[in-house]
């Protein structure tokens, strides 16, 4: 079978190079330099570099060329996902969505984003703790795969496992959702931490206090709490707190170091979701009166209305109250 790749990004090239194991893969990349690597070198040079790519992946620049292929992974980041959906054809086949984030404006997860625009196809959602870097270098992974129809989601697993690469199955669309959407936020929070050298102790306060603000936040839109505990929940929000390896974390680190946000976003050619997020996250938990006193400290950050040690004085003198 033909499986189509709509992003040919880091996530877009690991997931690619997964499916290209026992199947052809057709790749759109938005740049003509990156399908044109792709296509002559084997390589992602300006996403993945250094990474030898399987010869079944061949790259276009044109989303009518996926026409063909029987399902669709979705790995555009989450703020271009409709307009890039709505360039791709009509699709009936299934949607495998893989951005993690809350689109700006309308504050719809990439589901509802998705529904909008391809209205007939079938949805899932692919989330969980995956370095792009590790998952080509083939280094065992679990994910959640959530779809309602569960005997799609089943099918759409055996499509894509390998041996190092392990789906868990799930019919909570949202609460994968959010739980991926959440941890890109609070681990710019525990970036901001490392960089200003407050500690281990302080880190870890922030992973459970923040996973905390993901299960009030995701409870109250109608997630799962077992999902939120799960691979695409806890388990990111464990693996992007504690790298440099995540953009979102190492963008925090910069933060924490005094740079500001805006100057340490115009640097890069990747992408780090938390930071379009926050915003949004901020105003639909809001929208529904959850406190997520984590986010609304990234959002001061981002929008650099306050310093790093103003920010978390405020945190830390929050009243005293109960855990739980
Ligand atoms: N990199 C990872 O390890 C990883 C793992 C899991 C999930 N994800 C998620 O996958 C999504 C894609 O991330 P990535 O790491 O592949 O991206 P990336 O940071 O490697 O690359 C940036 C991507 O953004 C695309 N882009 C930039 N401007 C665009 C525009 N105007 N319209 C459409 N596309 C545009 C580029 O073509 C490229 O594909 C994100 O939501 C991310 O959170 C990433
Ligand atoms: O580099 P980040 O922060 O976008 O994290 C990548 C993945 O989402 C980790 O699961």
């Amino acid at each position: 079978m033909t499986i189509g790749v709509i992003g040919g990004g880091a996530w877009g090239t690991a997931l690619a190079q997964v499916a290209a194991e026992s199947n052809d893969v057709l790749l759109w990349a938005r740049e003509p330099e990156v399908a044109g690597a792709i296509n002559s070198a084997h390589e992602n040079i300006v996403f993945l570099p250094g990474v030898p790519l399987s010869p079944a992946i061949r790259a276009t620049g044109t989303l009518d060329d996926l026409s063909e292929c029987e399902m669709l992974l979705v790995v555009a980041p989450a703020q271009h996902l409709r307009a890039v959906l709505s360039e791709a054809p009509r699709a009936d086949v299934p949607l495998l969505l893989c951005a993690k984030g809350i689109e700006a404006g309308t504050r719809l997860l990439m589901s509802e984003v998705a529904a909008q625009v391809q209205p007939r196809a079938p949805i899932a959602v692919l989330s969980g703790p995956t370095f792009a870097h590790e998952v080509a270098a083939r280094l065992p992974t679990a994910v959640t795969l959530a779809c309602e129809d569960e005997a799609l989601g089943r099918s759409l697993a055996e499509k894509i496992a390998r041996p190092f690469f392990r789906p868990y199955l799930s019919t909570d669309v949202i609460g994968a959702e959010i739980g991926g959407a959440v941890k890109n936020v609070l681990a710019i929070a525990c970036g901001i931490v490392e960089g200003r050298g407050l500690g281990q102790n302080a880190r870890a306060a922030l992973i459970s206090r923040g996973f905390a603000e993901m299960t009030r936040f995701g409870l109250a839109k109608g997630a799962r709490a077992e999902t939120l505990a799960g691979l695409s929940g806890l388990g990111d929000l464990v693996l992007t707190c504690s790298s440099t390896s995540s953009r979102n974390f190492s963008l925090g680190v910069g933060i924490g170091q005094g740079r500001a946000a805006s100057e340490l976003l115009a640097d890069r050619k990747s992408v780090a979701e938390g930071a379009f997020t926050a915003p949004v996250l901020q105003e639909a938990a809001r929208e529904i009166g959850v406190e997520m006193p984590v986010v609304d400290a990234v959002c001061t950050l981002l929008a650099g209305r306050a310093g790093v040690n103003e920010v978390i004085g405020a945190l830390l003198s929050r009243p005293i109250r109960a855990e739980g």
